[in-house]
């Protein structure tokens, strides 16, 4: 909205950082993942580029599952009876979730797996 103050428009933004974080046990699971992640970055000294990779996945999932809440919820909202709309709308949602979950466990297997290897050796 025009004359609005920025600073106004992040606090939204970030009440519904708190919103997802205290209402969806999923998106506590994917932050619990990503600071096993992070972790493992860490210790295995992975180089700039794998953490490029890591940290885009890592928001990818991140952004999905927040996405799918807000869809959820709005569904709730539009659409509180059982309808079979409803449920495609929000089987989507949730398929986009799956799609950058699986992304994001190939590229953490292509980026850990050789510093795993290595060590073996
Ligand atoms: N109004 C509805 N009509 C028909 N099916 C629905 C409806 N609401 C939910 N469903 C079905 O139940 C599933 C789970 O919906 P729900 O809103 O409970 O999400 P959820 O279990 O909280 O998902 P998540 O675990 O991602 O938070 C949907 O994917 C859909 O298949």
């Amino acid at each position: 909205m025009k004359g609005k103050k920025p600073s106004i428009g992040f606090k939204y933004a970030w009440s519904g950082i708190y919103f997802v974080i205290k209402e969806e046990r999923n998106f506590r699971i994917h932050l619990f993942i990503t600071s096993l992640v992070v972790f493992t970055g860490i210790m295995l000294k992975v180089s700039r580029f794998e953490w490029l990779a890591l940290l885009l996945v890592i928001g990818l999932v991140l952004v999905a599952e927040t996405v799918n809440s807000a869809i959820e919820r709005l569904i709730d909202y539009v659409k509180p009876d059982i309808h079979p709309m409803a449920k495609k709308i929000k089987d989507l949602a949730a398929g986009a979730v799956l799609i950058a979950a699986i992304i994001s466990v190939f590229v953490g297997l292509i980026v850990f797996i050789p510093y795993v290897c290595e060590l073996w050796q």
